[in-house]
């Protein structure tokens, strides 16, 4: 069954090594969306994601989900499910082990279905970890990069994919990709100089 939520996140200020790296973020979604945030390299989109999984403690964030508002970081999982841009598995895990769900189209991935995790390329193992992380039942999902290091054909799928879970969840995507983003997109926000705009 699927149920309709709001994130609001505002005044999210993160400082490091004397260098304010968010300064005010503020944006909204809402299930349906799938929202991209972009920005060059360094500007910080890893890390707003980290704070709001809460590996990260922002100086100050204040993060609404409904009408709660959650000011202890370690309930955050509750609500968001994150893919890093590290490898989350254990190495000596086959792909058909994770993926047990079936309501995950696997053709795409037959090809390394039998493989264990370790012998995967690096854009093999971030698409499995997505395919994993989509399918998890928080209600709103954090994608680091979920289209680097794959082919077209495999991006399309995950694009297809995302597009298909944005009917009852939130998804936040950073990319630089943003031919493919844009095809699916819902709010197209990018990050400069610590602020979050909306394009
Ligand atoms: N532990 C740390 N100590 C010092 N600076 C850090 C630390 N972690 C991150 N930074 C700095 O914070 C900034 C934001 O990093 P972040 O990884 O969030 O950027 P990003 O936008 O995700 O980059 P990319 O697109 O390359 O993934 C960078 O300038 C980085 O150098």
């Amino acid at each position: 069954m699927s149920y309709n939520h709001t994130l609001h996140v505002d005044s999210l200020q993160y400082t490091i090594d004397n260098k304010t790296i968010l300064n005010g973020i503020y944006f909204t979604a809402v299930t349906g969306d799938v929202v991209s945030i972009s920005g060059r390299n360094g500007t910080g989109k890893s890390t707003l994601m980290k704070i709001m999984f809460g590996i990260l403690k922002a100086d100050h964030s204040y993060i609404r989900v409904d009408h709660t508002v959650i000011t202890n970081r370690y309930n955050l999982n509750q609500y968001f499910s994150y893919k890093p841009q590290f490898n989350i598995f254990p190495k000596h895990l086959r792909v058909k082990e994770v993926l047990k769900s079936n309501d995950t189209d696997l053709t795409p991935i037959q090809p390394f279905i039998n493989s264990k995790i370790k012998d995967l390329s690096k854009g093999e193992q971030q698409l499995i970890q997505t395919l994993y992380i989509l399918n998890l039942p928080q209600p709103i999902c954090l994608l680091d990069e979920p289209f680097a290091g794959l082919s077209p054909i495999l991006q399309e799928f995950i694009a297809h994919r995302i597009k298909e879970k944005a009917r009852d969840k939130i998804i936040i995507v950073t990319d630089h990709n943003t031919e493919l983003v844009s095809e699916i997109l819902t709010k197209n926000l990018i990050l400069e100089n610590g602020i979050l705009k909306e394009l």
